[in-house]
């Protein structure tokens, strides 16, 4: 089996702290354009956030970590505690920016605890915080890649949905970066990408990202996922996830629901790569997760360009819930669950 040269994953950052600016990738005019937006309060943060020029779980959580920094710099206070009560309002709009993936509550619960327990070094003590929490996503990455790959048969097919790469975390990815593991030890032959309509993470996203590295991969239609499954060229859907609950369940982006439930029909596993920051035992299952829903607007144009008759109304909710007995795997950098249930998650999350 050949190893997996991690170094030669690390070009694209979609987050890059200056000490003074925090600086996104934009990741509303990729492929075509690469542009850093600089962001120099937490309000810009909280907009880049909802508006989707940062996007994905740990992507998400990582900003707002940044974000809170951002609020702290305009700050003065004695020690951590009193500048806690100052920054609430700054906590509050970061964690509404975005509701269903719980990396965002999750961050802004560790710079809120780091606060909390800090003296008249707070600022610097955010400042690390964040930078740990951005270290750790990465390091989680690149473990979860080798432990999802060792699942993967030599030969096999995959398919992946939305995007789970370097972007959307810290660098590597999740369900891409098992991915990429799976590809570099020659286990993976072919690599699929759905377009995931409507903002087409996969297609502007995923694709890019992998023709990046020189990976091969090939470009479906959401609606031609069963049909790929039919024709056997497919072993594994491998997806990432915005909150897996204490039973499994996992919420994903809009559409992995329904490839779980084909993927089932015809004998193909699915796999969940997500770092703990994504495990919320804290939501017993998955019908008590909100799922955001975003503007129509986003199925009735394509490139800012209507293509829907006027008058016409749609539901655009964006992501959804696959089922924990739908899940052959659920890998994070704790450890693999297969067959996850709350039993299995408990055994590596703990109990209450
Ligand atoms: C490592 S990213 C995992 C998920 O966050 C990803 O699959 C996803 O659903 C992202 O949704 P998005 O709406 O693009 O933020």
């Amino acid at each position: 089996m050949n190893t997996v040269d991690f170094d030669r994953y690390d070009h694209v950052r979609p987050i890059r702290w200056t000490g003074e600016v925090l600086e996104l990738l934009d990741q509303r005019v990729l492929p075509f354009e690469t542009f850093y937006r600089r962001l120099h309060t937490f309000d810009e943060v909280a907009a880049a956030i909802r508006d989707l020029v940062v996007r994905g779980a740990p992507a998400i959580g990582i900003s707002a970590a940044w974000g809170v920094v951002l609020a702290a710099k305009q700050v003065s206070a004695g020690d951590g505690q009193a500048a806690l009560k100052q920054l609430q309002p700054a906590f509050d709009v970061l964690n509404a920016s975005r509701p269903t993936a719980v990396n965002l509550a999750w961050a802004l619960g560790r710079m809120r605890a780091v606060l909390a327990k800090s003296g008249s070094d707070w600022l610097s003590a955010l400042e690390q915080e964040a930078l740990a929490i951005a270290t750790e996503d990465l390091a989680a990455n690149r473990l979860m890649g080798r432990a999802g790959a060792e699942l993967i048969d030599v030969g096999s097919g995959v398919l992946t949905h939305c995007n789970t790469g370097s972007l959307a975390t810290a660098g590597f990815g999740t369900a891409l970066g098992v991915i990429r593991a799976g590809v570099a030890e020659g286990r993976i032959d072919k690599v699929f990408a759905g377009e995931t309509r409507p903002w087409n993470q996969g297609a502007r996203l995923t694709v890019w990202e992998l023709q990046e590295d020189g990976i091969p991969a090939t470009l479906i239609a959401d609606a031609a996922a069963a049909h790929l499954m039919k024709t056997g060229q497919v072993q594994w859907v491998v997806v990432g996830a915005d909150r897996i609950c204490a039973n499994g369940d996992t919420a994903n982006k809009i559409g992995t629901y329904q490839l779980a439930i084909a993927a089932r029909h015809h004998g193909v596993k699915v796999m969940v790569v997500a770092p703990s920051s994504t495990v919320d035992m804290d939501t017993a299952s998955g019908e008590h997760i909100e799922i955001e829903e975003r503007d129509p607007g986003e199925l009735l144009t394509a490139l800012g360009k209507r293509t829907v008759a006027e008058g016409i109304v749609a539901w655009n909710p964006v992501f959804d819930v696959t089922p924990h007995d739908l899940i052959d795997a659920i890998v994070t950098e704790r450890g693999v669950i297969l067959s996850p249930d709350e039993t299995g998650m408990r055994a590596v999350f703990g109990t209450p």
